[in-house]
């Protein structure tokens, strides 16, 4: 018999060598990496994985007075996850040891290093991890972050993510002093209810009825104020151009729009259709690649979330950082770029278009807003569009309205978002 504990730390071990090691992230892994694991070695070993790369940065500073080398991957992984389980869930430092060790024992790459590591996790100073350095981004990230906002707002950005992220719903109605008092959470000012990270999602009152979504704060102030820059919304031909998994379909056919929600991917598009059954929501689906697709008729407004770094994320993501490094930024700046064209041809005079990115990276954002007002003179920046309810001032821009996770600190923070409303010539 296996000892206790052990299967959803070898889960986890697994699971962070496929981040770190081959750049894959935990949305492509998860459920199925676990779906042998009964229900709560199931979470324990999520939980784990995500807490070591949220925190891997500092381990490796706690670890480092007692190594004389670094270790290899697997190893350090090994090294990390039991120092993450000593320091931040308290854990008991034998039973995390002996468990190292015993997983450490299991494969070529980390069992000659097995003895070193029970050493080097019994003279570790657990205490240290209070006064060492938050996780700092990787330098690929950092470099061009410091860049657009300096050091300081990074530092800031830094402790957000340190911070993690809470549970954010939307409702479907739009009632969120109800559904805070029905959930036994908070309305925030933009209108969404603000719960602790560790609800458990499917067991709140609501879900089975549709009454509500997970999003977060920041992801749904896009479409909220698509539906109020239409004034009514009701009818509005809307085009949601990379709709999946929908939680931005849904607040706009909740607003009354009659939406038509594209997204490239069929497995996502699945979501799409799962999540408007269980609200009791409709639109149009469409599975298509928004630069080969065209539509019958040009729509009023079209919501352009485009595929991006997602390092706005990054806090409910800790993953990303470790399993990407930057080589794609190009490709998908080109693919926005692209996708705006597209939508701009796709506008009826008049229309509105809502571009947004869940990106930290101004070329994701205000970059691509100055660029494309350049190749199509009949747009116009309609910033009041983006003034809707619990919006501060301060986090408007020339382009747009810039969201950072730094924001709402005392509140839980937010994702980091870019959001700008054009209107085009009538
Ligand atoms: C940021 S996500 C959209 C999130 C969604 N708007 C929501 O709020 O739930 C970006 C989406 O763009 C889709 N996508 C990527 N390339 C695409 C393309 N060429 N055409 C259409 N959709 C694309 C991806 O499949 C992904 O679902």
């Amino acid at each position: 018999m296996t000892k206790p504990g052990l299967a959803p730390r070898r889960s986890a071990l697994w699971l962070l060598g496929q981040v770190t090691g081959e750049g894959r992230l935990l949305s492509e892994l998860l459920p199925r990496a676990l779906d042998k694991l009964p229900p709560e070695d199931r979470a324990r070993a999520q939980r784990l994985t995500v807490e070591t790369l949220r925190w891997a940065d500092r381990a490796d500073r706690v670890l480092k007075p007692f190594l004389k080398k670094a270790p290899n991957l697997p190893v350090r992984n090994a090294l990390r996850m039991a120092v993450v389980e000593m320091a931040v869930d308290g854990a008991a430092a034998h039973g995390v040891v002996d468990a190292a060790v015993t997983l450490m024992g299991e494969t070529k790459k980390t069992k000659p290093a097995a003895g070193l590591a029970n050493a080097v996790l019994r003279k570790v100073d657990v205490a240290a991890w209070d006064r060492t350095q938050l996780p700092k981004l990787p330098n690929w990230l950092r470099g061009p972050l410091i860049a657009g906002y300096g050091r300081r707002k990074i530092e800031a950005m830094e402790a957000a993510h340190a911070a993690g992220a809470p549970l954010d719903l939307t409702p479907k109605d739009g009632d969120a002093a109800a559904l805070g008092a029905r959930v036994g959470g908070v309305a925030l000012p933009t209108g969404s209810v603000r719960l602790d990270s560790r609800a458990q999602v499917t067991a709140l009152p609501g879900f089975e009825s549709g009454d509500w979504w997970v999003q977060d704060a920041a992801a749904a102030t896009p479409a909220r104020a698509l539906a109020g820059g239409l004034a009514p919304a009701t009818g509005a031909r809307v085009l949601d151009m990379c709709a999946a998994p929908g939680g931005k379909t849904m607040q706009l056919a909740a607003a009354g729009a009659e939406v038509t929600a594209l997204d490239l991917s069929e497995h996502r598009m699945t979501r799409v259709a799962e999540n408007l059954a269980r609200t009791g929501l409709s639109a149009k689906t469409v599975t298509a690649d928004a630069l080969e697709w065209t539509p019958d008729a040009p729509f009023d407004a079209i919501l352009l979330d485009a595929p991006c770094s997602a390092t706005g994320t990054i806090r409910r993501h800790p993953d990303l950082p470790h399993a990407r490094d930057g080589a794609e930024f190009a490709g998908l700046f080109a693919l926005q770029e692209a996708m705006l064209d597209r939508a701009v041809d796709w506008l009826k005079p008049g229309g509105l278009l809502v571009y947004c990115t869940c990106s930290l990276l101004p070329d994701e954002g205000e970059v691509q807003i100055e660029e494309a007002l350049t190749r199509h003179p009949s747009l116009r920046l309609e910033t009041d569009v983006l003034r809707v309810p619990g919006v501060e001032d301060g986090w408007l821009c020339d382009e747009g309205l810039r969201l950072t996770p730094d924001l709402w600190k005392d509140r839980g923070g937010m994702d980091g978002f870019f959001i700008a409303a054009l209107r085009k010539d009538a």
